[in-house]
């Protein structure tokens, strides 16, 4: 599948000491699954969490869903021995925690190779460096992690995110520059179904392929939030052909619904399609 056509839409946390938890995911509606060693397994669980996730990675099914482990930062006592344990394991990625620099991300591309690697953009100091750090030929995607960003900023939550809006904004245009999946922060209050949609509609109309989530009752609004509508579908169709008659007839630019559509708008109606058709193949399992 066209790596930007995969669909992200929602990418569920799991702490990787929760047996139950890793077991339920095989059957919940999830694009991708980030299994996690870092900050959602408590210290005293980190070698045992370890060990049964290496356990469960090489036995359990997750279908098309994206397998990406969330190691602990190599500053750390596990970071490495994280790493080790997952050498030639069948995972889509390693997520590496508070990237600030290249050189974090070169760090773990020299122990384990091959495997593509994704960075969690949760420190002041990464933001300022998201360009270098997005241009690493090994990263694939980013992660934006909006609790420890907010911890490094003491900004307050606000339902608009103003504190975040920069951060959002730097690591946006770096992953696109460079061509790289991203993914939106989680939303804390996972019972509250109405500020997690507002949420995902602001991540989703700022260029967000998808959000983290905390709790598989949230699968189902970032699900449609991060979706092409059936109204962006019907609209795509009609500018491809429309554009197609227009250049039948030596145009290059055609009118739909009163607005103009050229070359470039045509290139976003195939990424529609395409990531309509993606999501239909994932939701066909
Ligand atoms: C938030 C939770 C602690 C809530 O747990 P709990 O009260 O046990 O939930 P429920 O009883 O409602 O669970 C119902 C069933 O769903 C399963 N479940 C719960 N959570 C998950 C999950 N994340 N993935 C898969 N399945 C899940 C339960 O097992 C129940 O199943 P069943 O037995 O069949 O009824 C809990 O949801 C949780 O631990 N969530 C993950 C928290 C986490 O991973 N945090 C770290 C990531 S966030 C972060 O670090 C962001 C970033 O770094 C930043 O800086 O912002
Ligand atoms: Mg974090």
């Amino acid at each position: 599948m066209d790596q930007r056509a995969r669909p992200f839409r929602s990418v569920l946390y799991i702490p990787g000491s929760k047996e139950r938890a890793l077991e339920k995911a095989q059957t919940l509606p999830t694009d991708a699954i980030i299994f996690d060693l870092e900050d959602a397994v408590a210290v005293e669980e980190k070698v045992n969490a370890r060990a049964l996730l290496a356990q469960v990675l090489a036995a359990a099914d997750y279908g098309r869903r994206a397998r990406i482990v969330r190691i602990n930062g190599f500053d750390t006592e596990w970071g490495r021995d994280d790493v080790a344990a997952f050498v030639g394991a069948d995972i889509d990625a390693i997520l590496i925690p508070k990237v600030s620099s290249y050189a974090d991300l070169e760090a773990v591309a020299q122990a384990i190779p091959d495997v593509p690697l994704w960075a969690m953009m949760e420190t002041a100091l990464g933001m300022l460096n998201a360009a270098e750090i997005a241009r690493h030929p090994r990263l694939a995607g980013m992660v934006m992690g909006t609790n420890d960003l907010a911890k490094e900023l003491g900004s307050r939550f606000r339902p608009d995110r103003l504190a975040m809006q920069a951060g959002l904004g730097l690591c946006l245009l770096a992953a696109r520059a460079h061509g790289l999946t991203i993914v939106d922060g989680v939303f804390n209050a996972f019972k509250d179904d109405a500020g997690l949609k507002v949420e995902c509609d602001q991540g989703r109309d700022m260029g967000f392929d998808g959000k983290t989530l905390i709790h598989p009752a949230q699968l189902d609004i970032a699900n449609a939030a991060f979706a092409p509508s059936e109204a962006e579908i019907d609209l795509a169709r009609r500018q491809i052909a429309a554009f197609d008659a227009a250049q039948a007839e030596g145009l290059g630019v055609a009118v739909v619904d009163g607005k103009i559509v050229e070359n470039l708008h045509i290139v976003t109606a195939r990424q529609t399609l395409a990531k309509a058709e993606a999501i239909a193949a994932m939701t066909a399992i």
